[in-house]
């Protein structure tokens, strides 16, 4: 059955800052293009792969992988709080089917997710809980991680299973470019942030405020200052010609370190998008549609949204 690909890049600051010049309105036309894309193939199930901020996943069991088989979102950013529409059936069905092929991966009867999954759901479908989805979480932002590799072949043993589904399915790659927004690290956190990033799920109103404000204030320093964040656009340019010249394996000798040298601590969620683009390439050879590409330093993102099919999709 049909695969197809959407990936985009989320930002926390995309409903409270304004970028400079016609950003916001490129980005508004790519996402409706991206809208139109996703009608057109008319999914049945939407997987989702994205990456959480400290929002569902903790230091105290982070898996590297985990598939929700329900799942809530939690409502940061300005997104929708609330269930997700997971197809159960499907979700189980994944599990199974990657744990079987040999691909290690968490399940969880209730996930918890933030804007990763909750922000590309409502630009492309309207609502949360709009389209039946299976949502697939890939830690991209608590060190350690995994190499790159074990991503690439999670997205192999996804394809595979979804394309036993007897379903029209869209993987939605949620994630990257090259970006590094303030975002805490247990190495260096102070024991209030150590405890928070290990077991703070359900924090007050005051404290989400408190976390999202810090977020948005870097973005409009950025905004009154014009001084740039450390984005790479050479980098992120190179990895869109990656994924259209479907050389997926080239990404197996990136290092970790490297990642984070090149295009900063957050870019790690580029492997949103190496999942998505290696389920859709087990189909067979596929097709970049569209792809969109704009350094944006207030929403402190290399900001991407690509389409892509394969050339057997009736
Ligand atoms: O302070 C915190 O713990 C949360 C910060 C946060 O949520 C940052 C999110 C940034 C992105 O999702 C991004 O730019 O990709
Ligand atoms: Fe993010």
């Amino acid at each position: 059955m049909p695969l197809a690909v959407v990936t985009a890049s989320h930002s926390p600051l995309m409903h409270t800052v304004e970028p400079r010049g016609d950003a916001r309105n490129a980005v508004g036309s790519a996402f409706a293009q991206a809208r139109s894309f996703a009608a057109d193939f008319r999914p049945d199930l939407v997987v989702v792969v994205a990456p959480d901020h400290y929002n569902g996943m903790f230091y105290d069991l982070m898996p590297p992988f985990c598939v929700g088989t329900a799942a809530e979102a939690v409502g940061d950013y300005g997104t929708g709080q609330g269930r997700l529409a997971v197809d159960r059936h499907a979700a189980q069905h994944v599990v199974r089917e990657v744990l079987a092929a040999g691909i290690d991966l968490a399940m969880s009867e209730r996930m918890v997710v933030d804007h990763g999954f909750a922000q590309p759901l409502e630009l492309l479908f309207g609502a949360i809980d709009a389209v039946p989805v299976v949502p697939v979480f890939v830690n991209s932002v608590a060190v350690p991680l995994g190499p790159v590799r074990r991503t690439r072949l999670l997205g192999e043993e996804l394809g595979r299973a979804l394309l036993a589904l007897d379903r029209r399915v869209l993987l939605l790659g949620s994630g990257g470019l090259s970006h590094d927004p303030p975002l805490p690290t247990l190495q260096d956190a102070s024991p209030e942030v150590a405890a928070r990033l290990i077991a703070g799920r359900h924090p007050t109103p005051e404290e989400r405020a408190a976390r999202e404000g810090r977020v948005r204030d870097a973005g409009l320093a950025v905004a009154a200052s014009k001084a740039g964040p450390r984005l790479n656009p050479d980098w992120d340019r190179a990895f869109l010609d990656l994924l259209a010249e479907r050389r997926l394996t080239a990404t197996d000798a990136w290092t970790n370190e490297w990642i984070t040298d090149e295009a900063g601590n957050s870019a790690h969620e580029v492997r949103t998008w190496l999942a998505a683009y290696a389920a859709l390439s087990v189909v067979g050879p596929y097709a970049v549609r569209s792809s969109f590409y704009r350094p944006i330093p207030e929403w402190i993102a290399g900001f991407g949204i690509t389409m892509a099919e394969t050339w057997r999709n009736p």
